[in-house]
């Protein structure tokens, strides 16, 4: 089984659950949970996970159309307003996600659990805390969807670069905020050869990318059909994964000892029990490794939070 998160809002008032199960008669039998599924992303996602081939049933979860909940929906929309950072939604988030994972916990615990809801950087904490508590805590199945942000670096290098778009493949790491988002344009393939200046205007934008769609979007929102792509592509990725399928490796922001911090975005082989392997970062440039020294306080105090948070 394999789960899906995606929450941004609140809804402490009554909270029904709107539940579709949609079969399709693919083998083997795959099942995929959509937590948040009449979202902005939501939406989307369950429209491309419907889609794939590989999911045998489909499960979406929201809360009920009641007033109440609508309440909680328009407090939810200004929270996505531009100036708020990933950060401004742990208070509302980290609470949902809590909840969520001792459901998980209970009733799903050998799920594979994808986490979209921000701030990732505790998100994911918060989540291997409340699975240890619940004594069944595996670190090769829990997974921040980083995704977009390597949908974004791909998209910005093959305009500067001039290259084909689908050929394209960059690694980001760290994890998924602001500095913390740090793409490796040095490891990008087709190499070009850009200026130092379009490499930091180029990780600027890639870091920025969640901010530009905010800013776009005017207060309505944040990214919804780019995230929607970007986890139904590492949705198929974690499928493939556990159907055997060889040399799967996506980034995702894992459980990691790749760096002296506990949980980071790498290169990750995905096989039948989730994480196969984290894989090293490979060569960086001076200015990815000056990246990297300066995202370490930051992602080191969202890790801290989460797990601060999942222990009160
Ligand atoms: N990882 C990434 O790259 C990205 C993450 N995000 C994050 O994804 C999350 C979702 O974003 P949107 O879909 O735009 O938000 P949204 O507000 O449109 O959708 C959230 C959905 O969750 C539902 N929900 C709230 N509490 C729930 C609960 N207890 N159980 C089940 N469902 C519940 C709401 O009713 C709503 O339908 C946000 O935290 C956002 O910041 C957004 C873009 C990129
Ligand atoms: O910026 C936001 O809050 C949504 C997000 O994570 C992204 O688009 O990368």
């Amino acid at each position: 089984m394999f789960r899906s998160m995606l929450v941004r809002s609140s809804s402490s008032a009554k909270q029904s659950l709107i539940r579709r199960n949609l079969s399709s008669g693919s083998v083997p039998e795959r099942k995929v949970a959509i937590l948040g599924a009449a979202g902005g992303i939501g939406q989307p996602l369950a429209l491309l996970m419907k889609l794939n081939p590989l999911v045998s049933s489909l499960s979406l979860y929201d809360i009920a159309n009641t007033p109440g909940v609508a309440a909680d929906v328009g407090h939810i929309n200004t929270r996505s307003e531009p100036g708020m950072t990933r950060d401004d939604l742990f208070n509302i988030n980290a609470g949902i996600v809590k909840n969520l994972c001792s459901a998980i916990a209970k009733y799903c615990p050998h799920a594979l659990v994808n986490m979209i809801s921000n701030p990732v950087n505790s998100t994911v904490p918060i989540a291997a805390e409340i699975f240890k508590k619940a004594g069944m805590y595996d670190e090769k199945k829990l997974f921040g969807v980083t995704t977009l942000d390597v949908v974004r670096a791909k998209t910005f290098y093959a305009g500067k670069a001039n290259v084909p778009v689908a050929e394209v493949n960059v690694p980001v790491i760290g994890g998924h905020a602001g500095v913390t988002i740090l793409p490796l344009f040095s490891q990008a393939t087709p190499q070009a050869n850009l200026s130092g200046d379009v490499l930091t205007a180029l990780t600027k934008r890639t870091q920025d990318g969640g901010t530009e769609v905010v800013e776009a979007k005017a207060g309505k929102g944040s990214a919804t059909l780019s995230m929607a792509y970007a986890g139904a592509l590492f949705a198929d990725a974690c499928l493939k994964g556990l159907n055997g399928v060889p040399d799967v490796v996506e980034c995702s922001y894992v459980q990691s000892t790749i760096t002296e911090l506990p949980f980071f975005a790498s290169k990750v082989r995905l096989g039948k029990n989730g994480v196969e392997e984290v894989l090293d970062l490979g060569p960086l440039s001076d200015f990815e490794k000056e990246g990297l020294e300066a995202l370490k306080p930051e992602l080191k105090s969202s890790i801290e939070k989460g797990v601060k948070f999942a222990n009160q």
